[in-house]
C-alpha cells in the first residue's frame, strides 16, 4: 500500500517538514532536554559531594547543607521539566492530529467519487479515528525520549570524561553498541509493526464489508459463515500483536543487558582504582552516579520505539493519501477561482474516452457531442456503455483518459475543462446522480443543498415541479434518506437541481436517469419541468418519453466484451494486494 516507506528513520521527515507544530515542538524539546542534561550532571555532582563529605567526616557543614538543599531543588526542577515536557508533547500530539485529520478530510472532499472510494471508507474511519490516536505515544513518549537520548548522553560523556577520562572513554565506546542494537531492533520491528497495522486495517475492512452486506447475507442464509471469516482475520490480528509484543520484550531485554554490562565495566574499573587509592571518593561517586544516566535515555527510547511504531505506520498511510499524485491538488489545475457564467455556453465533448486500470475495455469509448445552449440532449445506450461515466467527466469527477471537454461562454471565452478549477466549474452545474445522496435533516434542508438562499416558497415550488408535492418540506429524513422510497429520493434530487438553477445561478443540468422508477403521471410532470427550465440539459435516458422530448439524441454503442475467463475465481496469491477480495472469499 505504501510506495516508498519512510518510516525506517527515527523521525518521519514529512512530519517535521510539513507541520509547524512539530518543528516548534522539537525546538522546545531540545531546549528542555539541554536543561535536563545540565540538571542530571548537577544532581550527580551534588549527590557525590553530600555522600563523600559525609564519609570523609566533615559532618553537616554549611557546604553539605547547601548541597542537600541544592540537590532537592535539582530534583524538583527535573520533575517540573518532565511535567512541562509531557504537557508540550501532549499539546503537540493534539495539534498534529488535528492538522492531519483536517488535511486528509480536505483532500478527500476535494477528490472525485473515485477518489472518495479509494481508500475504502472503513480504512479512512480507522485511520482518522483510532489510527491517528496512535500518534499519541509517538509524541508523548517516543519523541521526548529521542530528544533526551540525543542530548543527555553527549553531555554526560563530556562531564564524565572531564572527571575521569578512562570512564569517559569506556562509556563513549560502549554507547554506540546500544545504538547499533537499537537500529537492528528497529529494522526487525518495522516489518512486524507494519504487518500488525495492516492486520488491524484488514479487520476493520472485513467488519465494514460484513455490516454493509448483512441484509444480503442474512436473506441468502450466509450470515453465519461470516463468523469463520471474522475468526480468521481476528486470529491473524492476534498473531501479529503477540509477535510484535514478543519482539518488544526481547529487544528491551537486549538493550537492558548491554547497558547493564557497560555500567558494570565502569563500576569495576572505579572500584579497583578506589581500593588502590588512585581515585578520590568524590570523583568515583560522581562517575558512578552519572554513568547509568548516559544509557538510560537510550534504553528508554528503545522501549518507546515499539509504542510509537504504529503511530509512524499511521503517519505513513496519512501521507500516502496526502501525497497521492492522482489527487486533485497535484493535478496541476490552474488557481482560477472566478465564477463562470454558463448561461448561453456551448459545451463540446471531443473524443473523450475513459479507461480504468486493470480493465482492458474502456468504461467510455471515444465519444464526441455538443451541448448547445438552452437545448436538451438525451444520452442513451445499453447499460454499461459509459453514460454515467460521461456525466462524471462533465462534473469534473473523472479525468478523461483521452480527448477533452471545452466550454465556450456566451461572451466567446473558451476554456478547457482540465484547466478550470472544479469548484468554479461546478457552480454553473445542477446535478442529479443515479443514486442521489440524502443527508439526515428536513426535506427543505436537503433541497437547499442546491441553493442555500432559496426561500420557503422557492423550495415548495421546486418540490411541486419535481412531482414531489407529497414530500412535506419539514419532514425529517434519516441518514442516507433511509425513510424515503427510491422514487422519492430521485424527486428530491430533481427539486434540489431545480433550486440550483432558479436560485443558485446554475445554467447547465446534468441528470442521470431522473425519471427512473417514477409513475407515468409524475414522469410527465418532471418532463414538463425540464422542457420549461430553459437551460442546457444533458439527460441520461432509458425511457422513450424522455428521449422524445430531447432536441438531440446521442446513443452510446455497446463496448467490446472484456477478454477474461468467465467466473474466474480471484487467485489467492493476489489476495494480499486486494484486501476486499481476501475478506469476501470467506462468504
Ligand atoms: N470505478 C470503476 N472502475 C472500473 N470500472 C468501472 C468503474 N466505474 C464504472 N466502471 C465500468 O465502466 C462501464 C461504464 O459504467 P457506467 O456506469 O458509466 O455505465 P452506464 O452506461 O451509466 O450504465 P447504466 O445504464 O447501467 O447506469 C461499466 O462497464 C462499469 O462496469
Amino acid at each position: 500500500m505504501t510506495p516508498v516507506s519512510t518510516r525506517g528513520g527515527a523521525i518521519d521527515p514529512r512530519l517535521v517538514r510539513r507541520s509547524r507544530a512539530v518543528r516548534s515542538y522539537l525546538v522546545v524539546s531540545v531546549v528542555l532536554a539541554t536543561v535536563v542534561a545540565g540538571l542530571v550532571v548537577g544532581q550527580a555532582w551534588l549527590v557525590a559531594t553530600v555522600v563523600s563529605d559525609g564519609f570523609e567526616g566533615s559532618g553537616a557543614t554549611d557546604a553539605v547543607i547547601t548541597a542537600v538543599v541544592a540537590l532537592a531543588a535539582v530534583v524538583v526542577g527535573r520533575a517540573l521539566l518532565g511535567w512541562l515536557h509531557a504537557v508540550v508533547s501532549a499539546r503537540a500530539a493534539v495539534e498534529v492530529k488535528r492538522q492531519l485529520r483536517g488535511e486528509v478530510v480536505d483532500r478527500l472532499l476535494d477528490g472525485t467519487p473515485a477518489r472518495l472510494g479509494r481508500p475504502e471508507s472503513s480504512h479512512v474511519v480507522t485511520l482518522l479515528g483510532p489510527g491517528l490516536d496512535k500518534l499519541d505515544p509517538y509524541f508523548a513518549k517516543y519523541l521526548p525520549q529521542l530528544v533526551l537520548a540525543l542530548t543527555v548522553p553527549a553531555v554526560v560523556v563530556v562531564a564524565v570524561f572531564a572527571a575521569d577520562p578512562l570512564s569517559g572513554v569506556t562509556i563513549a565506546v560502549t554507547l554506540p553498541l546500544v545504538v547499533v542494537f537499537m537500529v537492528l531492533v528497529g529494522y526487525l520491528t518495522r516489518d512486524r509493526t507494519e504487518r500488525r497495522w495492516r492486520a488491524l486495517v484488514r479487520l476493520s475492512h472485513h467488519f465494514s464489508d460484513v455490516l454493509d452486506g448483512l441484509v444480503v447475507l442474512k436473506v441468502f442464509g450466509r450470515s453465519r459463515n461470516q463468523a469463520k471469516g471474522i475468526a480468521e482475520v481476528g486470529e491473524r490480528n492476534r498473531h501479529e500483536t503477540m509477535a510484535a509484543l514478543r519482539l518488544a520484550f526481547l529487544s528491551s531485554f537486549v538493550l537492558e543487558l548491554v547497558a547493564s554490562i557497560s555500567v558494570a565495566l565502569v563500576a569495576v574499573s572505579i572500584g579497583l582504582r578506589l581500593v588502590e587509592g588512585h581515585m578520590t571518593l568524590m570523583t568515583g561517586l560522581f562517575v558512578l552516579v552519572l554513568a547509568p544516566d548516559a544509557y538510560l535515555p537510550l534504553r528508554q527510547v528503545g522501549a518507546h520505539f515499539h509504542d510509537s511504531a504504529e503511530g509512524r505506520a499511521v503517519a505513513d498511510d496519512v501521507y500516502t493519501i496526502l501525497d497521492d499524485p492522482d489527487g486533485p491538488a497535484a493535478a496541476g489545475r490552474s488557481e482560477e477561482r472566478t465564477t463562470l457564467d454558463l448561461a448561453g455556453a456551448t459545451i463540446a465533448v471531443d473524443g473523450v474516452s475513459v479507461s480504468y486500470p486493470g480493465r482492458s475495455a474502456p468504461a467510455l469509448a471515444p465519444t464526441s457531442l455538443t451541448l448547445e445552449p438552452g437545448t436538451v440532449l438525451a444520452l442513451t445506450g445499453p447499460s454499461g456503455t459509459g453514460k454515467s461515466t460521461l456525466v462524471d467527466v462533465l462534473m469534473g469527477f473523472t479525468a478523461p483518459t483521452a480527448g477533452r471537454v471545452t466550454v465556450r461562454t456566451a461572451e466567446g471565452r473558451a476554456y478547457d475543462l482540465a484547466d478550470l478549477d472544479p469548484d468554479t466549474w461546478r457552480t454553473g452545474l445542477a446535478w442529479v446522480p443515479q443514486a442521489p445522496g440524502v443527508l439526515a435533516g428536513t426535506v427543505a434542508a436537503n433541497v437547499r443543498l442546491g441553493a442555500p438562499d432559496a426561500s420557503d416558497d422557492e423550495v415548495l415550488a421546486a418540490l411541486a415541479d419535481a412531482g414531489a408535492t407529497d414530500l412535506h418540506p419539514w419532514r425529517d429524513l434519516h441518514e442516507g434518506g433511509a425513510n424515503l422510497s427510491a422514487g422519492e429520493r430521485r424527486r428530491l434530487a430533481v427539486a434540489r437541481a431545480l433550486v440550483r438553477v432558479r436560485c443558485g445561478g446554475a445554467a447547465v443540468m446534468l441528470l442521470d436517469e431522473p425519471t427512473a422508477g417514477l409513475d407515468p403521471a409524475t414522469e410527465a410532470r418532471v418532463r414538463r419541468t425540464l422542457r420549461e427550465a430553459r437551460v442546457t440539459v444533458l439527460v441520461v435516458a432509458h425511457r422513450r418519453a424522455l428521449v422524445e422530448d430531447a432536441d438531440a439524441v446521442v446513443a452510446l454503442r455497446p463496448l467490446p466484451v472484456e477478454r477474461a475467463q468467465p467466473f474466474e475465481q480471484p487467485s489467492r496469491a493476489r489476495a494480499p494486494q486486494d484486501e476486499r477480495v481476501e475478506t469476501t472469499v470467506a462468504t
